[in-house]
């Protein structure tokens, strides 16, 4: 199997790479190139840092029209991570207004319930949803590793695992072909690599 993490140069590559290989994945590359991104089995969308910025990054590098034709027109199973899964949304407040990506109807904003501590991060436990595939043969609530300041919230009938952290926001989302993940699965022990395991058997 062939996985392709998109680079755009904001992204938590080394750690993916190493949990892709140890989970049997005979070729995983970095690239933002169309014609290798079009030859992968998966797309990875990484991400740390920024949303402003990734969005400039991806647009500099026209990573938003090819995700756009391969995994909303070809169906190419994608994954977005943390910062990965909010781009794949329509907008976030992070570094004042900026569009996503739009391939969900989901919105990113800044966690904002009372008295919790910001940026979230450790690890927190997910009310998985009915019919997952991503949390496919996982005990209730299990727990993976977060470390991130805003949350995305979706009004939309996309299959949404949620986390409660002084407010529930979307932890994980599965759409078709494409799928998101708030937390860092690369970070989170057995149930991260269970999690990816059901990315690269199940979309
Ligand atoms: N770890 C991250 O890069 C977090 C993504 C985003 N900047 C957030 O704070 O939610």
């Amino acid at each position: 199997m062939k996985v392709a993490i998109v680079d755009y140069g904001m992204g938590n590559i080394r750690s993916l790479t190493t949990t892709l290989t140890y989970l049997g994945v005979s070729d995983v590359i970095l690239s933002n190139n169309y014609e290798i991104l079009k030859s992968a089995d998966k797309i990875i969308l990484p991400g740390v840092g920024s949303f402003g910025k990734a969005m400039q990054q991806i647009r500099e590098r026209k990573i938003d029209v090819y995700l756009k034709d391969l995994v909303v027109n070809s169906g190419k199973p994608m994954l977005g991570v943390c910062l990965g899964m909010q781009l794949v949304g329509n907008s976030s407040t992070e570094d004042g207004y900026n569009e996503g990506l739009g391939l969900v109807d989901a919105e990113v904003t800044r966690l904002s319930a009372p008295n919790i501590k910001v940026p979230h991060v450790g690890f927190n436990q997910i009310a998985i949803s009915q019919n997952s595939r991503l949390f496919d043969g996982m005990a209730a609530n299990p727990d993976f590793y977060f470390t991130h300041s805003y949350k995305m919230l979706t009004q939309s009938n996309i299959n949404v695992s949620a986390c409660e952290y002084g407010e529930r926001f979307v932890a994980a989302f599965e759409y078709k072909n494409i799928a998101g993940v708030q937390f860092h699965p690369e970070l989170s022990q057995k149930n991260g690599l269970h999690l990816l395991k059901n990315f690269l058997e199940k979309f």
